[in-house]
């Protein structure tokens, strides 16, 4: 089994160890490392544990020649060639519902940072000015009663609308089609009309194809200069140049971001705006997700070899 250690957690590996034969892939040194890695193991190699930042593409695939399972430490499964896997016959596993919470509490936590204005207070009462009675304008805008457009009324989407509710904050929605679920909430056909219509607009869909750029300047100008947006999503889910130039130009209100395009690298200019909150994508980096993420990962793995059914299967 291999495993990409960037951002697994000891108790993760240690499971895996005493499990199994884990051989541990670290991405982020040299690519002569990880392509000496694969010449050793490539025959060993039975199953894959991937993350939110690296998973199995094509090219993996085909150099694992008994690859059977790739099981995700993540909801997401945009790092893995899906249709690969199923051409190949190899399953495919994620971890959902139990970092749902986090993701929603964190997607509130980036609305009321950035309405608050949270981070630059805090900036200023660390720097010592309020002991100096040095005033900075600390007003902020109110949270409560916001409305809020959330794109991908699933499991995240509809634990943050509940949460946003708890605050008076009325509820609008993209996808599709109309969710008998959302009943209580109003429905956008685009987002665009999403955008145009809320304060602070959420993205919390699946990346796919059809939803790479979901965000674009179209998008952005429709939430304009008093609107916000959130993404905890995925980086390619907003058109990143246009967001940049959106906020540098005051076409944008603010933004809290979780993720970004080409983590780890997150673009500069927004290093010296007071309106907007970066994340280094952390959603589900609570001890209590990731903890029952890796049983998950463990527990998919176990099910594959003994030939029992996979706990959460993708693929
Ligand atoms: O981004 C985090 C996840 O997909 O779990």
């Amino acid at each position: 089994m291999t495993c990409s250690s960037v951002q697994v957690q000891p108790y993760l590996l240690e499971a895996l160890e005493e499990k199994f034969t884990l051989h541990k892939l670290d991405t982020t040194t040299e690519p002569d490392k990880a392509a000496r890695f694969l010449r050793t193991h490539r025959d060993s190699i039975r199953a894959v544990v991937g993350t939110a930042f690296v998973g199995a593409d094509a090219e993996l695939i085909d150099q694992l020649p008994n690859l059977e399972i790739v099981s995700s430490y993540s909801v997401g499964v945009d790092k893995i060639d899906l249709a690969k896997c199923k051409e190949k016959g190899i399953r495919v596993t994620n971890c959902p519902d139990v970092s749902t919470d986090d993701v929603a509490d964190l997607a509130l936590g980036l609305m009321l940072a950035v309405s608050r204005r949270l981070c630059p207070i805090d900036r200023y009462v660390r720097s010592g000015l309020w002991s100096k009675h040095v005033l900075i304008d600390f007003f902020s805008k109110q949270f409560s009663g916001k409305t809020v457009g959330i794109i991908g009324p699933g499991n995240i989407g509809m634990a943050i609308a509940k949460r946003a509710e708890a605050f008076g904050c009325p509820i609008s929605y993209f996808s599709r089609s109309q969710k008998p679920a959302c009943i209580n909430y109003n429905y956008c056909p685009t987002v665009v009309d999403l955008a145009a219509n809320c304060d602070i607009l959420v993205v919390a869909c699946a990346l796919t194809p059809d939803t790479r750029h979901i965000i674009n300047r179209d998008v952005i100008d429709a939430l304009g200069p008093e609107g916000v947006l959130v993404n905890i999503g995925r980086g390619p889910h907003v058109d990143e140049a246009e967001l940049v130039s959106a906020l540098l130009e005051g076409r944008l209100g603010g933004a809290g971001l979780d993720v970004f395009q080409d983590e780890p690298n997150v673009p500069e200019e927004l290093f010296k705006l007071d309106n907007v909150v970066l994340m280094p994508h952390v959603g589900s980096a609570t001890v209590e997700a990731r903890k029952a993420m890796a049983d998950l990962v463990v527990g998919n793995l176990e099910a594959h070899f003994l030939n029992k059914p996979l706990l959460t299967p993708v693929v």
